[in-house]
C-alpha cells in the first residue's frame, strides 16, 4: 500500500508524469539499451521496440499501477500484474533486472522532468516503482517453484517430431523432450517461449500457445506475419525449422487456463486464435469430461482455418463463421451470435485479434454471460492498453 505522503505526491504529480511517459520511456529504452545492449540479446523483443509497441506497454503499465494505487489503496491489482508476472518468467526475467531497470527509469524520469522531479517526487515515484517490482518479484518467484526451475532457468531443448503445413500460412510442430528429465506439466490455455538465433546472430524469443493438451509430446501452431518485423520469429521458423531439429522452450506459463468447474464452456475464437481452443479441447477429450462445450470459430475461409479438422472434431457442438467459401452449416461473415443459445451460467475464453475479442465479448455479455467469467489475454506487449 502507498503511504499517506507518497499518495498526495503521486496524485499531484500524476498528470504531469503521465503526460510525459512517452518521451520518459523512450528516454530510458535509449540509454539502457546503450548502456546494456546485451538485454536485446534474448530478452527484449526488438521488434516491439522498433514499432515502439514495449514502450507503450511500459508507459501504460506504470500509468495504469499509480491509478489504481491511488484509486484502490488497499488493494492490489493481483489480476493485472499476474498476467504481467507470467509473461516476464516466459521471458526469464530475473530480479536483478528489476534494478536496471529502475536505475535507467528513474535517469530518464530526472532527465525528461529536470526541475519538477524535487527529492519528495523521486521518492513517491520511487515508492510505486518497488511496489509494482516487489509484487512482481515476489510472483514471478512463486510462479518459478511451481514450473520446478530456477529463476530464468526455465529452458530446455525440443525435438521437432513432426511439422504439418496447416494452411498456407500457419504450420504446427509437434516438439518431444530431448534428454530423460520429464518437462514441467502444461495447462490448458498456457503459452511457451520459443527462443531462436535469428541471422544477425541477436537471440529473440516469441511466445506461443501450445495448441494441444501437452501430455508427452508438445504442439505449437505458428502463423506467419510476413509484413511486421515483431513476426521475424514466426517467419524464420515457418522458413527453416524441419523434422528432426531441434528448438529451445520455456516451460509453459500464462494465468488464463481452463477452470475446472463444470460449468458449460464457450470457446470463442478467430484466426490464429484457435490455438487456446483446441489445446482445451484436447484436455477435456482427454480427462473425460462431461462438461457442455459451445465452441464458436470466425475465419478467413475454411481453407485458412487452422487446425480446422481438429476443432471439428474436438468439439461436437460448434458453429464456424467464414468471410469466403462458406458451406452450410458453416456460416456466412463475421461472427454473429444472434441465434446461438449461449447457456447459462457459462464461462467463456476468447482468443483472436483484439478487434474480434471486443466485439465477442460485448456479444457474451448481451447474451448473458457475466463479465467475471469472460476470460481472455491479448498477446503482445498491448497488455494494459487494452485492459485499461
Ligand atoms: N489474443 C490475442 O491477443 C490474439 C491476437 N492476435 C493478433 O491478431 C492479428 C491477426 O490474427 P489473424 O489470425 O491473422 O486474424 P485474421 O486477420 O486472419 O482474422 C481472423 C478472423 O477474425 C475475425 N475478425 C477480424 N477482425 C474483426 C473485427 N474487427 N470484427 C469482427 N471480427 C473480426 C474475422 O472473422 C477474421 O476472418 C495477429 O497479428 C495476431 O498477433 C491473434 C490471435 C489472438
Amino acid at each position: 500500500m502507498l503511504s499517506a505522503e507518497s499518495a498526495a505526491v503521486v496524485r499531484a504529480t500524476l498528470p504531469v508524469v503521465g503526460a510525459s511517459l512517452d518521451a520518459i520511456t523512450e528516454r530510458f529504452y535509449a540509454t539502457m539499451f546503450a548502456d546494456r545492449p546485451e538485454l536485446l540479446d534474448g530478452l527484449f523483443n526488438r521488434g516491439n521496440q522498433a514499432s515502439g509497441e514495449q514502450r507503450k506497454a511500459l508507459a501504460g503499465s506504470i500509468a495504469a499501477f499509480a491509478t489504481m494505487l491511488l484509486e484502490h489503496p488497499d488493494e492490489r491489482p493481483d489480476d493485472l500484474l499476474a498476467r504481467i508476472a507470467h509473461k516476464h518468467t516466459a521471458v526469464g526475467v530475473t530480479d536483478d533486472q528489476y534494478v536496471i531497470v529502475h536505475k535507467y527509469l528513474f535517469g530518464a524520469i530526472a532527465e525528461v522532468l529536470g526541475d519538477a522531479v524535487t527529492p519528495e517526487v523521486a521518492a513517491a515515484w520511487d515508492e510505486v516503482y518497488w511496489l509494482m517490482a516487489g509484487a512482481l518479484i515476489a510472483m514471478e518467484a512463486r510462479i518459478y517453484a511451481d514450473a520446478g526451475a530456477r529463476e530464468g532457468g526455465t529452458w530446455r531443448r525440443w525435438r521437432v517430431a513432426a511439422r504439418r503445413d496447416e494452411t498456407p500460412d500457419v504450420v504446427s510442430f509437434l516438439l518431444t523432450p530431448v534428454g530423460d528429465e520429464p518437462p514441467p506439466p502444461a495447462l490448458p490455455g498456457q503459452y511457451v517461449s520459443v527462443q531462436v538465433v535469428m541471422p544477425d546472430g541477436v537471440r529473440q524469443l516469441r511466445q506461443y500457445t501450445l495448441s494441444n493438451a501437452g501430455g508427452g509430446a508438445r504442439r505449437i501452431t505458428v502463423k506467419r506475419v510476413d509484413d511486421d518485423p515483431a513476426g521475424e520469429v514466426s517467419t524464420l521458423l515457418h522458413a527453416t525449422v524441419r523434422a528432426g531439429d531441434e528448438l529451445t522452450l520455456s516451460a509453459p506459463f500464462g494465468d488464463v487456463t481452463l477452470d475446472d468447474s463444470q460449468a458449460p464452456l464457450v470457446l470463442v475464437s478467430a484466426g490464429i486464435g484457435c490455438t487456446p481452443m483446441v489445446a482445451m479441447l484436447d484436455h477435456l477429450a482427454a480427462t473425460g469430461s462431461g462438461r457442455r462445450v459451445l465452441t464458436l470459430h470466425a475465419d478467413r475461409s475454411p481453407d485458412r482455418h487452422a487446425l480446422r479438422e481438429d476443432m471439428a472434431r474436438l468439439a461436437p457442438e460448434h458453429h464456424f463463421w467464414y468471410e469466403q467459401d462458406a458451406e452450410s452449416p458453416d456460416r456466412g461473415g463475421l461472427m454473429d451470435l444472434d441465434g446461438v443459445e449461449i447457456p447459462a451460467g457459462a464461462v467463456a475464453y476468447l482468443c483472436g485479434p483484439l478487434p474480434f475479442m471486443r466485439e465477442a465479448r460485448a456479444a457474451l455479455l448481451r447474451a448473458g454471460v457475466a463479465a467475471r467469467d469472460v476470460h481472455y489475454e491479448v498477446f503482445g506487449p498491448d497488455l494494459w492498453l487494452a485492459a485499461g
